[in-house]
């Protein structure tokens, strides 16, 4: 169960067991971020969609991992007119790592987002990133995570997934929040979970739509329904991803 009284997938169990072991804390961050807002409106303003794009091994919702370089998948994504990367630093079930995140972030200019469990303070305090994904479904003190995390440099993305846990995003004072159209319960994608919640964020928030996005069709779905820019993992990297990206941020 969590907090939510929900009986979680096995998978989203084991990925929070696994969080929990990790300790982090290691020399406490600090760093000069690069701008996410500044990164969409600069997409924005060249005519492409603005896109997180994410360097995503694998997944336990995916068959097979890609073996790439990491920063090869980086730089293609980056040349494919991709806003901003969001870079996987869990290991055990989405095979990324804290040292693929420094490389890719040495070799690109675009933001980098830290996509991880991050449970605790200690857990900002392994790798630089520009931004860092706090959920809110399984951080326990929001307000004081999403303070660290400003505290370190790092522009804090609160996920939400529910009305709730969107009321706790915008009381943590949390500024850029992305709507997870995956539920992390069931690990069903349904895109209604975010033309259902967008009505309800702030307008000085920057919003995202995360998840299941695999089409130009759903891009413009997401986009008409508030979307400042979305945040595409799979259909990126399913093939082509230069073009997977060109086709997505021109849709
Ligand atoms: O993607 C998964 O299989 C997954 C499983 C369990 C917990 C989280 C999971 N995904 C995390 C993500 O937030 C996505 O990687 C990201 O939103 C991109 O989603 P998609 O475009 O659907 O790959």
């Amino acid at each position: 169960m969590d907090a939510n009284g929900e009986e979680l997938a096995p998978a989203v169990r084991s990925i929070l067991s696994a969080a929990r072991d990790r300790t982090g804390g290691g020399e406490r961050v600090s760093v000069d971020a690069r701008s996410v807002p500044e990164a969409f409106a600069a997409a924005e303003a060249d005519g492409r969609a603005p896109v997180i794009a994410e360097v995503k091994p694998t997944s336990p919702t995916t068959d097979g991992r890609r073996d790439d370089d990491p920063v090869d998948l980086a730089r293609a994504m980056v040349d494919g007119g991709a806003a901003a990367l969001s870079v996987l630093t869990e290991s055990d079930h989405f095979g990324g790592s804290p040292a693929s995140l420094e490389r890719i972030r040495a070799a690109v200019d675009v933001p980098v987002l830290r996509k991880d469990f991050i449970l605790t303070e200690a857990q900002l305090d392994v790798v630089e990133s520009d931004a860092v994904l706090l959920i809110a479904r399984f951080v326990d003190d929001l307000p004081a995570l999403v303070a660290a995390a400003r505290e370190r440099g790092f522009q804090p993305l609160v996920e939400v997934h529910t009305r709730a846990e969107l009321d706790r995003a915008v009381a943590a004072d949390a500024d850029l929040i992305g709507i997870n159209n995956r539920d992390l319960a069931r690990l069903e994608v349904d895109l209604d979970t975010f033309e259902s919640l967008a009505p309800s964020v702030p307008d000085d928030v920057t919003l995202l739509a995360e998840s299941g996005i695999a089409s130009t069709a759903d891009v413009q779905r997401m986009r008409s329904a508030g979307a400042d820019a979305l945040l595409i993992g799979s259909a990126i990297m399913d093939g082509d991803v230069t073009a997977n990206v060109r086709r997505l941020t021109t849709a």
